[in-house]
């Protein structure tokens, strides 16, 4: 076993200014798989010190120079895949397949797009004798979640990059073993010197310092509600700008013309994938009032298919959750809604039978939902989905806007023009009709709680750039 107990600051591993060490636990024996440095703030400080110097010439390399770099990062990536892949499978208990289709790919393609939209981005535009431009922000901090370990890290890191600003990242400390492979990859790529530095630790001992450090121009975070709202008002002490991802409860809206075996299994894909710790998950499943015991009996046969179980194995399609408190967490759901009147269809408390080692969560279905239960409110962050019935499409439309989030929403279907109506109605920032993909340069983001700012591609870029204008540069 690799022990990553050692910070990686200006280019090398060098050893944490504290003692103390945090074990990574594979949620699905719950072994320690690895364990890290549990840092403290002088190794923020160190680290920031070393991201404000190489900021100095980093933030003058050639946009050329940058996209090279980002290519470079991208082949290194690639010639970690294994690593990756084991990796995310033990820290996060994804499903080997997960981890493959869903995690590794989702990094290699943020570090490819990002070179891609780099090559035409515009950092300069003239109005009149004017100049106006845009340049880096300076010294970022990115803080990440445990969900998607690749994904989150790898978008903020290769805008940042693309950018010119140089980095300080705090990983999860539930799956930070992905982030210390990417430093080996940046420093194989040639990443220069101090342009990225990785501080394992938790929030407390690494994030609330970084958020509080004067020389940090911008946070950029990932992760739940409650602690975005502390890294903003640490933020606003010094005004430090602020990009957040949050929090979801997004509506899968079913429509009358749907296909019901087609929407009964997009809409439990959309719950179950990475064991619905997703924050776009569509955890609402918004259905004709006729249509609902059809739908259900479909759905149900769906999520009774889906393999629950051992990560490794080749044909598992749902891994445990990623810790104790989160299986808790889900647990307490089940439990309040079924003392709130919904109807406990499918699924339910405890482990699935054979399963009494791991975090592992039955998939779970609730029906007779009504918008106002805390199970139709709340993000579970886990294989639950609630059905509510509506009447008609005005109708849907309220209920899938009454969240105070707004990152997601989804429209099944057959009639275009209804598709359209309905995508463009969610107050959300990503719909996707049917089981469109789309691209990694389209814009992510948040409406209302879910957050502030756009990541991936260009718009990712933009969040770690200023604007300047000079007056008389042409005259
Ligand atoms: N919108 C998105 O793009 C998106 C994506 C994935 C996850 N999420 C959200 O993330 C949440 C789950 O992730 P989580 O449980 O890891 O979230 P979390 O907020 O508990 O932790 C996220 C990160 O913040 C750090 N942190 C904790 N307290 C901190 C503090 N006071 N100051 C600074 N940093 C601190 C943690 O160590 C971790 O690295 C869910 O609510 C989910 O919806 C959002």
């Amino acid at each position: 076993m690799v022990k990553y107990t050692k910070q990686f600051i200006d280019g090398e591993w060098v050893d944490s200014e504290s003692a103390d060490t945090i074990d990574v636990i594979n949620p699905a024996t719950e072994e320690v798989f690895q364990t890290v440095a549990a840092g403290n703030k002088a190794d923020v400080d160190k680290a920031v010190a070393a991201a404000k110097k190489a900021y100095l010439s980093f933030r003058n390399t050639d946009v050329k120079e940058r996209v090279a770099l980002l290519e470079r990062i991208a082949d290194e990536y690639e010639k970690r895949k294994d690593d990756i892949v084991y990796t995310i499978t033990n820290e996060l208990g994804s499903p080997i397949d997960m981890s493959e289709n869903g995690h590794y790919s989702a990094g290699l393609n943020h570090f490819r797009t990002t070179a891609e939209v780099l090559k035409d981005f515009q950092f300069e535009e003239r109005r009149g004798d004017s100049l106006v431009m845009k340049e880096s922000i300076g010294v970022a901090g990115l803080i990440t979640p445990w969900n998607f370990p690749t994904n989150q890290t790898a978008l903020k890191l290769a805008a940042a990059f693309a950018a010119g600003s140089t980095v300080v990242l705090k990983p999860s400390e539930e799956t930070p073993i992905t982030a210390c492979i990417l430093a080996e990859i940046f420093q194989a790529a040639g990443v220069p010197k101090g342009v990225f530095n990785l501080v394992n630790g938790d929030g407390e001992g690494v994030g609330v310092p970084l958020s509080e450090h004067p020389d940090v121009r911008m946070m950029s975070f990932t992760g739940s509600g409650p602690t975005g709202r502390s890294i903003m008002e640490k933020a606003a002490q010094d005004f430090k700008k602020v990009a957040l991802e949050l929090g979801g409860k997004s509506p899968l809206i079913v429509l009358d013309d749907a296909d019901l075996d087609e929407a009964a299994r997009i809409a439990v894909g959309r719950v179950v994938r990475n064991t619905g710790q997703v924050c776009t998950a569509a955890t609402r499943t918004l259905v004709p009032k006729d249509k609902v015991d059809d739908f259900v009996e479909k759905a149900t046969a769906v999520m009774s298919e889906v393999k629950v179980g051992d990560p490794r194995a080749e044909d598992t399609e749902m891994g445990p959750l990623i810790s104790k408190k989160q299986f808790d967490r889900v647990q307490s759901y089940i439990k309040k809604g079924q003392e709130e009147g919904a109807t406990l269809h499918y699924g339910g408390s405890g482990k699935p039978d054979n399963l009494s080692t791991g975090y592992f969560v039955k998939p779970t279905i609730f029906t007779g939902v009504n918008n106002d239960m805390v199970i139709a409110q709340e993000e579970i962050f886990g294989p639950v989905m609630s059905v509510l019935a509506y009447d008609d499409l005005d109708q849907a439309i309220e209920i899938a806007n009454d969240t105070v989030y707004g990152l997601a929403g989804y429209v099944v279907g057959k009639d275009k023009e209804q598709l359209k109506q309905v995508a463009r109605s969610i107050e959300a920032g990503t719909i996707a009709i049917n089981e469109e993909q789309g691209t990694n340069d389209l814009p992510f983001g948040g409406y209302k709680q879910s957050g502030i700012g756009r990541e991936w591609g260009d718009y990712g870029i933009e969040e770690f750039l200023e604007v300047k204008s000079i007056k008389g540069y042409y005259a």
